[in-house]
């Protein structure tokens, strides 16, 4: 009965059958109940715009031949399409009767359009198979159990048609009468009315009759409670709508004994009625159906959108209906650039105001206005805001007391977070509290450099919000979100490249529907909350953010180098040549100095837990930037205080003490660090079954303490001619991949040793060379050649192969205000754990002491940096 909707309910001798779309963009069909030629005959996979339901059959309108497909037990209704069928006739809308099926013609052309001159509306089933041609557009249909009404497009009056003597409704219908909308029941019709207000007219039982007949023409007139409602529906002999205050339901008209209410207090975005049954899609993140009437109250398992997708952008008294967080990460609706519209709220009533107008995202608000109270709801709900307010108003002395034992509490309180402020700093030596870290301000940056720490402030954090986009928008920039704009898929997105309108080139990730909704939001909102506060030249920046229904999406800056996953393991061959030992290396320290910053600087620390060679992105100036904040947790203030955390991460980078124990430090950045060095050094994927040893740790640190490092090399690049670096890298990485998180080295530690690498394989080929500022061009804002080390004899073809390929590089201006912590510095302030493990423990573990240089110390191993190595870290970084 009733309209199209996203719903329908059937009814019959086995009782009502609930058939709902899928809210997840698919528009696939699911029925619960049991009548089974309903159930099993739904065409499994195939998507509908929108579906209507008679006595023992259902119906839908086919999403993409815009045809009826009806399938159940209704003999006079046949299941597949109705027939006779007009060959490549097309229908905007369907409504069942008891048994028959009415569908409104939508002419590709405006000939039977909403602003034609005649509209085709066909019928097919018992005593209704027939084409009937109206002389106006009509703009909607609805069926009652033997007869149909429709709503003229232009001056929105009513018409009806079908069998007068069972139905007496079709003489009825008002004239002249306005209506929004119009839900037709089993032998009446109700409709909401211009002003909000609903008429019901027919021959329903205990239909109250109420208004005036002056009002709407002659007959047998019923009139629902006086509440303004958005919508109705029509059941056999009852009618349910949508209040427009709350959007709660309100059912009137004839119940069958034992039959349960509507939900109470549960606001509805749409409802659908069967003869004695009704279902609602609730105003909640699940969207799951509630059903009332003869079978008892029930909640669908299944999420529904809350009303029918439309082409065009929502007219005016529309608003565009936006999920809740936990919903999905998809579109409700199919093509993505059709949406759902929800009719606003009709006003406000008398006595009510509008707090908040319906715009184009959300209905419109409304309040009692208590200086206009006239009813007595109105009356006690101002009395009861004003006993809240003159219970406030107690006694003086009280006030008093009460301000004293006030007083007392935030003293007692300001105590106690100074002194778990102090116990913080004094356990983590890091600076939380303003006064103690008035920081360097810039537009782009914030930082304070202090002896220790570099901490974003607080104020300017609260000043620098990321933009927020609208849906629209980004639709825009992305050219609707196509596959050839897709630069790459996540576990919980896909990331597609853009241009917004004043021309920025942006990457923008876009939630897709995780199995776990609450993970995917949960991870939308960290990553949101961590990049809006870090602020770092190796750190992906955020710019913005865009939440619309279900939609979530990221806009970062756009690495146009895609990420050093890609590079070492992508299907192009010649991007892993290019990254030659320098850019790789020079990819390691920046993306450690990253990973640094989340560890060291960012107070309280952030523990990443997915560091991998996909998450380590490559912009244009070849600047390694660490992304996808998506899993990160701030740490404890204690870097070194586990946090027990359900591991998540991703497999081969995943700390094998955080996997097993749940336990989560800022070491378990290290391990996964420590794999993209192997990955850097290898070419390896961190886990590879073409090989025997697929595990990059198990097969590469054993080569590492054997000291066979060739064995481990890339094959596709040439060894420098002094593997003296390399060897520190690969010290370094077996280090970071302890199997116990404390015998791992700090952040720091692995910064300043891989900086020291770089120098090492910048400067040893050619020593002869001085190396001045402008020739280790990593990171000048300007393009520089490095004509020394062209020109440079002593160096090896390949090296001078690889330093032409690397003589024009930039430097992202945002490197000038990366902080210039000198490497003596860092190692002043973290002497680790595993540092000191590594000189005092026997452990076989401590591999030091098997491979000569190879993995003692890093203090040890890293020794004082020569004047070659000074002079270029202290130039460049
Ligand atoms: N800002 C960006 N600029 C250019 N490409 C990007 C950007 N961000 C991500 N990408 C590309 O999209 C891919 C997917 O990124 P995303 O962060 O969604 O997933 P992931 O980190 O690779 O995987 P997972 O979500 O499973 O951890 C990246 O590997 C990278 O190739």
């Amino acid at each position: 009965l009733g309209s199209m909707s996203s719903i329908s309910v059937a009814y019959g001798e086995d009782g009502p059958v609930f058939c709902g779309l899928s809210s997840d963009r698919s528009h696939i069909v699911t029925c619960f109940g049991a009548d089974a030629s309903v159930l099993y005959g739904a065409p499994p996979n195939i998507p509908f715009l929108g579906l209507t339901a008679g006595d023992g059959f259902v119906c839908g309108l086919l999403l993409d031949s815009r045809q009826p497909y009806c399938w159940g037990s209704n003999s006079y209704v046949k299941s597949g399409v109705p027939q006779p069928m007009i060959e490549g006739a097309k229908y905007s809308e369907l409504s069942a009767g008891d048994n028959h099926l009415c569908a409104l013609r939508a002419a590709a052309d405006e000939i039977h359009g909403p602003n034609a001159a005649t509209s085709l509306i066909d019928c097919w089933g018992y005593n209704m198979t027939a084409t009937h041609v109206i002389d106006e557009a009509v703009s909607t249909i609805s069926a009652g159990s033997v007869f149909n009404c429709g709503l003229f497009a232009r001056n929105r009056t009513v018409f009806c048609w079908g069998d007068e003597t069972v139905s007496g409704v079709v003489g009825l219908a008002p004239r002249d009468v306005r209506f929004q909308s119009i839900g037709a029941g089993g032998y009446h019709v109700c409709g909401v009315l211009e002003n909000a207000q609903v008429l019901c007219w027919g021959r329903s039982l205990e239909m109250q009759q109420v208004a005036p007949a002056s009002a709407i023409g002659d007959g047998d007139v019923n009139i629902v409670p006086m509440d303004a409602m958005v919508s109705v529906v029509g059941g056999r002999f009852h009618a349910c709508g949508i209040r427009s205050l709350d959007h709660q339901v309100a059912c009137w008209g004839f119940a069958l004994r034992n039959s349960t209410s509507p939900p109470k207090g549960l606001k509805m975005y749409a409802l659908v009625a069967g003869d004695y049954f009704t279902c609602g899609v609730p105003a909640e993140t699940s969207l799951m159906p509630r059903c009332w009437g003869n079978s008892g109250a029930m909640a669908l398992p299944m999420a529904v959108p809350p009303g029918i997708c439309v082409p065009n952008a929502c007219s005016h008294g529309y608003y565009n209906y936006e999920n809740h967080d936990e919903v999905g990460n998809s579109k409700v609706c199919k093509p993505a650039n059709s949406r759902l519209c929800l009719p606003c709220s009709a006003g406000c009533p008398e006595e009510w105001y509008e707090s908040s107008p319906c715009n184009a995202t959300a209905d419109r608000v409304c309040q009692y206005d208590c200086s206009k109270c006239v009813t007595g709801e109105c009356i006690s709900f101002c009395l009861s805001q004003k006993q809240t307010k003159s219970r406030k108003l107690i006694p003086f002395q009280l006030r008093i007391f009460v301000a004293e034992i006030v007083f007392a509490i935030i003293l007692l309180l300001s105590v106690s977070v100074i002194a778990c402020l102090y116990a913080r700093h004094k356990l983590r030596h890091c600076q939380c509290s303003n006064n103690e870290s008035r920081l360097v301000k810039s537009t782009a940056y914030s930082f304070r450099k202090d002896n220790m720490r570099i901490q974003p402030d607080v104020e300017d954090l609260k000043i620098r919000r990321a933009q927020e986009f609208s849906y629209d928008e980004l639709e825009q920039a992305t050219g609707g979100f196509p596959e050839d704009s897709q630069v790459g898929k996540g576990s919980f997105s896909c990331v597609f490249k853009g241009i917004l309108r004043d021309g920025t080139v942006v990457a923008v990730k876009r939630a897709i529907k995780a199995s776990d909704m609450k993970k995917s939001s949960k991870e939308f909102h960290n990553e949101l909350d961590l990049l809006s506060r870090l602020n770092h030249a190796h750190l992906l920046n955020l710019l913005g953010y865009c939440e619309d229904g279900s939609e979530r999406l990221l806009v970062y800056e756009f690495m146009a180098h895609g990420s050093l996953y890609q590079h070492l393991h992508g299907k192009d061959p010649n991007l892993k040549k290019r990254l030659n030992w320098a850019r790789r290396v020079t990819i390691a320290v920046q993306a450690a100095r990253g990973i640094e910053y989340l560890h060291g600087y960012a107070c309280p620390p952030v523990i990443h837990r997915d560091i991998k060679s996909s998450n380590i992105l490559i912009d244009e100036d070849h600047n390694a930037r660490v992304a996808d904040f998506g899993l990160s947790i701030l740490g404890p203030a204690d870097s070194g205080t586990p946090l027990s955390e359900l591991p998540a991460g991703t497999l081969g980078y995943l700390d094998p003490e955080y996997y097993r124990l749940h336990y989560l430090t800022t070491k378990s950045d290290v391990y996964s660090f420590g794999v993209v060095l192997l990955e850097i050094l290898s070419g390896r994927k961190a886990i590879d079954m073409q090989f025997e040893e697929g595990n990059i740790v198990e097969w590469a640190v054993p080569l590492i303490k054997a000291g066979d490092i060739f064995a481990i090399l890339d094959p596709v690049l040439s060894p420098p001619s002094d593997l003296e670096a390399l060897k520190k890298i690969a010290s370094v990485a077996c280090k970071c991949v302890r199997m116990r998180g404390k015998d791992r080295p700090l952040m720091d530690k692995v910064t300043t040793a891989l900086e020291h690498a770089l120098a090492l394989l910048m400067g040893s080929p050619c020593v002869e060379q001085p190396i001045l500022p402008t020739e280790v061009v990593l990171g000048s804002s300007r393009m520089h050649k490095v004509s020394q080390m062209s020109s440079n004899h002593s160096c090896s073809e390949n090296e001078l192969a690889e330093g032409e390929d690397q003589r024009i590089e930039y430097r992202a201006p945002s490197w000038i205000t990366f902080p210039s912590v000198a490497s003596s510095q860092r190692r002043k302030s973290s002497a680790s754990e595993a540092d000191i493990a590594g000189r005092t423990t026997t452990d076989g573990r401590n591999i030091g002491s098997s491979i000569g240089d190879g993995l003692r110390s890093l203090e040890e191993e890293i020794g004082p940096a020569s004047p070659q190595e000074n002079l270029y870290l202290q130039n460049n970084f």
